[in-house]
């Protein structure tokens, strides 16, 4: 395995990637686009609008003239404008509320989203690190509980518990006659925020506007979707505007039934999509992962994504500590949460020690501690949960349900990582205790999102665990002025650094499972991607301003793992031979310019 060269492979993905960078967002001069439609239709359906961008010759060609005033816009005018309009709007509203000029801002992105889909992902692309945090987390979670109320336009297909028997038939509605990705939720688990039906469907939205600008999925081949099976959240329930079923969720086999009636339909319409699945509770993450993963293209990202991410997190905190990777298998981890999110990490985390140490995978236990709502799990619990069986402690060792901050005094662990969804549950005592840990650099992963659910701020855990520490977040902390003068630096331990990357590289693999090898092989990757000189500083994953890089270079990497596989089918006019006679760089490279890039391009009616 690979794993021992990760520290020399790094340094030369630096280089590539100060190269390559540039060349994922060249623009070629693009092809022209078939439109079905003319005139005011055409100003009407954000995937070919331009508005004022419209040349003169085009205008005539689409029967547009008159409907515009009549001046020419440039791209570079409309797109300067609208930052513009974003700058005078932070300005104007300086001093409001937080959650006031969070859903300001995203108004003013959903507008152009609506409208013109060309110029909404160009400035996304281009202002990744300022727009990630509206239309992805901290945000996308405040615009999911207000779902309701900002409603305007539809984005992605509803289907709920009432479409039983009429899946198939609806699936054609969808107007797009390719879809490449799609992202599905039930909304039973959005970010930390628990239950919010129909609502969930921002998350979707958003995970996909990440592919578009991560992974250059073309954004008239995505497809959000809801799948409604009613909500527990009794205020939704009772909200007059609720816009979801008013029923409490479907259970069991009647559930299963809705997900498997959509699967069918959506695979038979699109057989080479690769399907997402999104915050769904736990139960039906791991039943629906374990139904679907060998009959169909599709990944859990919360479980194996996630996974992915921490592990790289993980490797990079031995990195840190200037220790050599092996000796991984020596870290002592405390995992809070053994959740969808929790279980999967430490199962990853687990499954690396074995192989690394070359021992079986109750052995590699050996180092790990899950604490869940009820504290550090141990086999004394009663009605233990089969998924969590294989992590739980000799009582002996410490006691059933112990508190974090009691793990954390007797274990003294290297690394502290929560997926609780409990806003501030590292508090104080407990980022204190990690004073004593046995790592020269300790290490705080407060994962939960959005920003109030995260374990702990930033500036907490450099303040208290102390300004040697390393720490990762879910949703974006700015770095912390350390009193030493020093910056303590703010990693994003998010999975959007791996899901592009995955469904890419699988889509264009033309692959028709996602393998566990696939899914190492994005691990390793992102693992690999930072020098020693940045992971020495804390920086243990790469600026989201890199991330369409970041992304081609796990979109090869799972690419290369499906042609080892030997599950390659290819896509387009690109042979499974093709795939696999191709060196890292030409993988690298095919996957780049698969990459959509938003640019107006010349369009041409036909009927
Ligand atoms: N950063 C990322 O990339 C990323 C990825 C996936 C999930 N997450 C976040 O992780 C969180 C959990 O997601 P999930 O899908 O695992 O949720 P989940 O509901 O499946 O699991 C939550 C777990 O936390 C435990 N828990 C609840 N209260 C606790 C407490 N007081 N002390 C200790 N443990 C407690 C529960 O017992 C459960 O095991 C969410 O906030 C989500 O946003 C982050
Ligand atoms: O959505 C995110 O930002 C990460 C993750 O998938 C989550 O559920 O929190
Ligand atoms: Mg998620």
């Amino acid at each position: 395995m690979m794993w021992r060269n990760i520290a020399a492979f790094s340094k030369a993905a630096a280089a590539a990637r100060t190269h390559g960078s540039r060349r994922c967002l060249s623009t070629a001069i693009p092809g022209p686009c078939i439109v079905h439609k003319r005139g005011a239709d055409i100003l009407h359906d954000p995937w070919f609008n331009k508005d004022t961008g419209f040349p003169l010759t085009e205008r005539d060609r689409l029967g547009l003239r008159g409907l515009l005033p009549p001046r020419v816009i440039s791209f570079e005018q409309q797109y300067a404008r609208f930052i513009e309009s974003f700058r005078s709007l932070e300005r104007n509203t300086q001093g409001q509320p937080d959650n006031v000029v969070s859903l300001a801002k995203w108004r003013i992105l959903n507008r152009l989203h609506d409208r013109n889909e060309t110029l909404y992902y160009r400035v996304l692309i281009d202002n990744i690190k300022d727009f990630a945090p509206i239309i992805y987390t901290p945000t996308v979670g405040l615009v999911c509980q207000n779902y309701s109320g900002l409603y305007r336009r539809p984005r992605g297909m509803y289907f709920s518990a009432k479409d039983k028997g009429e899946m198939m038939s609806m699936i054609y509605n969808w107007p797009a006659h390719q879809v490449d990705m799609i992202v599905i939720t039930d909304g039973s688990r959005i970010l930390g925020l628990g239950d919010l039906g129909v609502q969930g469907i921002g998350i979707p939205i958003g995970k996909l506007d990440m592919y578009v600008a991560a992974a250059g999925i073309n954004p008239q081949r995505v497809l959000p979707i809801m799948l409604d099976v009613g909500t527990n959240n009794q205020k939704l329930l009772q909200n007059p505007l609720y816009l979801g079923l008013r029923q409490p969720r479907l259970e069991g086999e009647e559930y299963l039934e809705i997900v498997d009636e959509f699967m069918e339909a959506a695979f038979t319409r699109w057989p080479k999509a690769v399907v997402q699945f999104e915050d769904f509770q736990a139960k039906w993450a791991f039943e629906t992962l374990e139904r679907y993963r060998k009959k169909f293209c599709m990944f859990n990202d919360d479980v194996q994504g996630t996974a992915g991410v921490a592990l790289a997190g993980l490797l990079g905190t031995v990195r840190a500590q200037g220790r050599p990777l092996s000796d991984f298998v020596n870290q002592k981890i405390v995992v809070v949460g053994a959740g969808s999110a929790g279980l999967g990490v430490t199962k990853t985390a687990v499954q690396a020690v074995a192989r690394m140490a070359g021992i079986s995978f109750a052995e590699a236990t050996k180092n790990f501690y899950l604490i869940d709502k009820d504290g550090l799990v141990t086999t004394e619990r009663s009605k233990l949960d089969p998924a969590v069986v294989p992590f739980a402690k000799n009582p002996a060792e410490i006691r059933e349900g112990a508190s974090i901050v009691e793990v954390v005094k007797t274990v003294r662990p290297h690394v502290l990582l929560g997926l609780s969804g409990v806003g501030g549950i590292f508090n104080e005592e407990v980022l204190k205790a990690m004073r004593e840990s046995d790592s020269c650099k300790p290490a705080i992963f407060a994962m939960s999102n959005p920003t109030l659910n995260a374990e702990c701020t930033a500036a907490d855990a450099f303040k208290h665990a102390g300004e040697n520490i390393v720490f990762g977040s879910g949703s974006p902390f700015e770095n912390v002025q350390l009193e030493s003068g020093n910056v303590g630096h703010v990693n994003q331990a998010n999975n959007m650094y791996l899901f592009p990357g995955i469904g890419l590289g699988t889509l264009l693999s033309g692959a028709r499972i996602v393998t566990d090898g696939m899914l190492l092989a994005a691990a390793e990757c992102l693992a690999s991607y930072m020098t020693d000189e940045e992971v020495q500083k804390g920086i243990l994953y790469p600026s989201i301003n890199n991330i369409r890089h970041i992304t081609a270079e796990v979109g090869a990497a799972v690419l290369r793992a499906a042609v080892s596989d030997d599950i390659v089918e290819g896509h387009g006019d690109v042979g499974p031979r093709d795939l696999s006679h191709m060196s890292k760089e030409e993988t690298v490279d095919y996957i780049t310019r698969n990459m959509w890039f938003p640019i107006y391009s010349p369009l041409v009616h036909e009927k």
